[in-house]
């Protein structure tokens, strides 16, 4: 594991607190295996074109929206896209999928995705580009197969810049219970599932699929991550989704429009605040307002950021921002912490796209979260385990981290990071980290 501690020059993460006693080289060599995250995606290839309005209409889907067609419907879409010769990328996709990616990019370490994918794979056919696309890093043994397609994701973009979803399932939802290895679950640091896993015809098997890994991550304490995929899948039904994340996740990462629909605040320091009412850790990007994250620690031993306290809704929120997360049911006297971050270098002069940008920083926060638990395998006596927490470093700094993933990814056109972050950041000499 590229453990972030190891960057020589400019840093992350708080590695003044490393503990000395510690050699590098056992860290890289012993509990690597045993770090890890584990995901449940829809595998699909994400197919890009740009459209007109009249096109959208045509095909009766809606701005912004990702709808589900059926195949008679996508395969009518596909060949117009191609007799116009309006696709302009292909890439691997699935937001649990670029999730994982990216973390093992960013952490040079094993995920673990579970899903579908096609028994008889041709040369040059979708899932042989899902794969070719996919980092070597990201464990592919455990995926179900089927004797059919994975999904398609046709992403339409129109002259306003907006993304349009068309979802061309395949066989992406076959994901059976059965096909759950429940010690892989038990062995991660994180289970990773997104709200689209129980957008479902009636019958098909991935919702149970998730509530059997759900259950496996409970039984063995093994904090679950929600990415909400879209604000309209939680409009559909925000009761649910309330319930749903009370009862079964530690950790919530939505853009604030999702925030909105599940929370009712527009703002979005408010809406994470609410959502702590349920979990333990919110992650809330911003666009063009950077992010936001609200969580926990323990109050005695809540730090104080050396960063200008900002006002928001909540008076003086960042003043403890220095503070490193815990699940709440680990801290003897709960005390809610937050933090806020400006895009990276203001954000890039020019953006390639903004697809999976949120992905992005959720990865970079699975990393932290890994490394936490890397560093505890490894160290259980170190200093830095003298109360159980969740992220090895403080609120400010991954939200540092995450927002850096994220510039890294609008910078490109693919939703998944081509490259990992350079080893030493002269920007992080700028004064806009100093602030
Ligand atoms: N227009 C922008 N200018 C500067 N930074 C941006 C812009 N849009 C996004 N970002 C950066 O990317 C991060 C995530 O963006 P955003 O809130 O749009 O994610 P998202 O809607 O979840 O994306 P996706 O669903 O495609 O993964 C923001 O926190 C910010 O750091
Ligand atoms: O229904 C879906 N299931 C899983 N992933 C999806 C779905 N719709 C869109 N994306 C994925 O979201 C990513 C950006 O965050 C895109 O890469 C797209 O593949």
């Amino acid at each position: 594991m590229k453990f972030p501690g190891q960057r020589k020059s400019k840093h992350y993460f708080p590695v003044s607190l490393r503990d000395p006693l510690l050699s590098s080289q056992d860290l890289i060599n012993s509990a690597g295996d045993h770090a890890y995250i584990v995901g449940i995606d829809q595998t699909l290839v994400d197919i890009e074109a740009k459209v007109d309005d009249d096109f959208i209409q045509r095909y009766q889907l809606s701005q912004g929206h990702s709808l589900v067609i059926e195949d008679a419907i996508a395969e009518r879409l596909y060949r117009e896209l191609t007799e116009k010769n309006l696709i302009s990328h292909e890439f691997a996709g699935g937001t649990i999928g670029n999730t994982l990616h990216n973390y093992s990019l960013l952490a040079d370490n094993r995920s673990v995705l579970l899903g579908t994918m096609c028994n008889n794979i041709q040369i040059g056919s979708y899932a042989y580009r899902y794969l070719c696309h996919t980092s070597s890093r990201m464990d592919l043994n455990y995926l179900q197969g089927v004797n059919g397609p994975i999904g398609r994701c046709f992403t339409l973009i129109t002259e306003n810049g907006e993304r349009t979803f068309a979802i061309s399932p395949g066989l992406m939802n076959q994901l059976r219970p059965e096909s759950i290895p429940e010690q892989i679950i038990a062995e991660a640091s994180a289970l990773v599932i997104t709200a689209y896993l129980v957008r479902c015809q009636p019958g098909e098997p991935m919702p149970a699929a998730t509530i059997q890994a759900i259950e496996y991550a409970k039984k063995h304490d093994v904090p679950v991550v929600l990415t909400m995929g879209t604000k309209f899948v939680i409009a559909d039904d925000p009761a649910f989704w309330q319930d749903f994340i009370a009862k079964h996740v530690s950790i919530v990462a939505m853009n604030e429009e999702e925030a909105f629909e599940l929370t009712g605040f527009n703002d979005p320091l408010l809406a994470a605040d609410k959502v702590l009412d349920w979990v333990d850790l919110a992650l809330c990007t911003a666009g063009v307002d950077g992010l936001y994250m609200a969580g926990f620690t323990e109050s005695t031993y809540k730090r104080k950021t050396q960063h200008p306290l900002l006002s928001g809704a909540i008076k003086q929120f960042n003043r403890y921002e220095f503070s490193r997360a815990m699940r709440k049911k680990d801290c003897q006297i709960p005390f809610k912490i937050y933090s806020h971050i400006e895009p990276y270098m203001g954000g890039p002069d020019k953006i390639m796209n903004t697809n999976g940008a949120g992905d992005g920083a959720l990865s970079a926060l699975l990393h932290d979260i890994t490394a936490n638990r890397f560093h505890r395998l490894n160290i259980p006596n170190s200093t830095k385990h003298f109360l159980p927490f969740l992220t090895y470093s403080s609120l400010a700094q991954v939200c540092k981290y995450a927002n850096r993933v994220s510039y890294q990814v609008l910078i490109q056109h693919s939703p998944r990071l081509t490259r990992s972050l350079p080893e030493k950041e002269d920007s992080l000499e700028e004064s806009y980290w100093e602030r």
